[in-house]
């Protein structure tokens, strides 16, 4: 299959498997990337249909990880996706996988991180605390590091070394933040990701499946402890920015910046993750969208 026969804007000369496949990783991204959606569709087509791909087969993985089913069930499952990845081809039967190999085809899309992906979601599956921010930093690295790098090869880049530790850095960053976020779903589903140092430095017991944090002086002062960190992971990773084409830095500065926009209400109001979801209301995101479209840095 070579590079010019398909274009995600012209349907007459893109083969219909593949025009149907990638329509379906859009259809996936759309409905069920209530945040990243908004930066994906600021792409031109063919980076859009891949940068869908790379979606559409991360929320299969993350699925399998936060689903219902038995333990033993779920290790299998992702086993089964690590050979689906390994074995992509555009002569499968399953459309993400035929998008993701046609992407892969004509972008330096670095597949193994997916390899990283299931090792991260296998360490949730298997129920993994952590002790120190190091050990919690790999975990980022492995769920959202790896992401960070298949995006910038849909984004593509003058200088690679440089530019990957900078997205790797930003999928931290984002990351983090979703830790932040997510504290009190995470813990009532058995699932704490802060490390037990920093709990156990500012005195906070954050028990899996345990009730409310009762505390909220110690609580307050552990969450802007972590939201200071993080945002120390978007100051590096927002350095990627400049290093991007027009439209795939529009895309990158509206994913991150609506992420950034929940750690600065996290960070303000730390109190509130403890009882709800922290969230931004559509127009909000569209807000930071038209920015990145614009130019402007988040
Ligand atoms: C260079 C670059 C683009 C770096 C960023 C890489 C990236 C998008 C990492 C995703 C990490 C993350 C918090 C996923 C949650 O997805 P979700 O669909 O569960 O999110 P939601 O719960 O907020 O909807």
């Amino acid at each position: 299959m070579g590079a010019a026969a398909f274009d995600g804007r012209d349907p007459v000369s893109s083969p219909t498997r593949f025009r149907d496949a990638y329509q379906e990783c859009e259809r996936i991204t759309r409905e069920q990337a209530r945040n990243f959606s908004y930066g994906i569709r600021l792409l031109p087509g063919p980076k859009r249909g891949a940068l869908s791909a790379v979606y559409a087969f991360a929320r299969r993985v993350d699925d399998v990880g936060d689903g219902d089913l038995p333990r033993e069930d779920k290790l299998r499952e992702l086993k089964n996706c690590r050979e689906a990845v390994h074995q992509a081809s555009t002569d499968s039967t399953d459309p993400v996988l035929v998008a993701l190999a046609d992407a892969a085809n004509r972008m330096p899309l670095p597949l193994e991180a997916f390899d990283e992906l299931i090792d991260g979601c296998e360490a949730d599956v298997r129920g993994t605390s952590y002790t120190t921010f190091d050990e919690l930093l790999h975990y980022c690295r492995c769920v959202a590091g790896s992401i960070g790098r298949l995006s910038l090869g849909v984004f593509g880049t003058d200088d690679p070394r440089v530019a990957t530790a900078r997205a790797d850095a930003l999928g931290v960053a984002l990351q983090l933040t979703n830790i932040l976020r997510d504290v009190r779903e995470d813990q009532i589903n058995g699932r704490v990701y802060l490390p037990a140092s920093d709990l156990a430095h500012f005195g906070v017991h954050l028990e899996p499946g345990g009730g409310f944090v009762e505390d909220s002086a110690r609580w307050n002062r552990l969450m802007r402890f972590q939201a200071a960190r993080a945002d120390r992971w978007y100051t590096e990773g927002f350095r990627l920015l400049p290093m991007l084409d027009r439209r795939s830095r529009a895309c990158c500065a509206s994913m991150a910046g609506i992420y950034h926009q929940l750690l600065v209400r996290i960070a303000t109001n730390p109190n509130a993750a403890m009882h709800q979801r922290t969230s931004l209301s559509g127009w909000r995101k569209a807000g930071v969208a038209a920015r990145s479209l614009a130019g402007m840095t988040p």
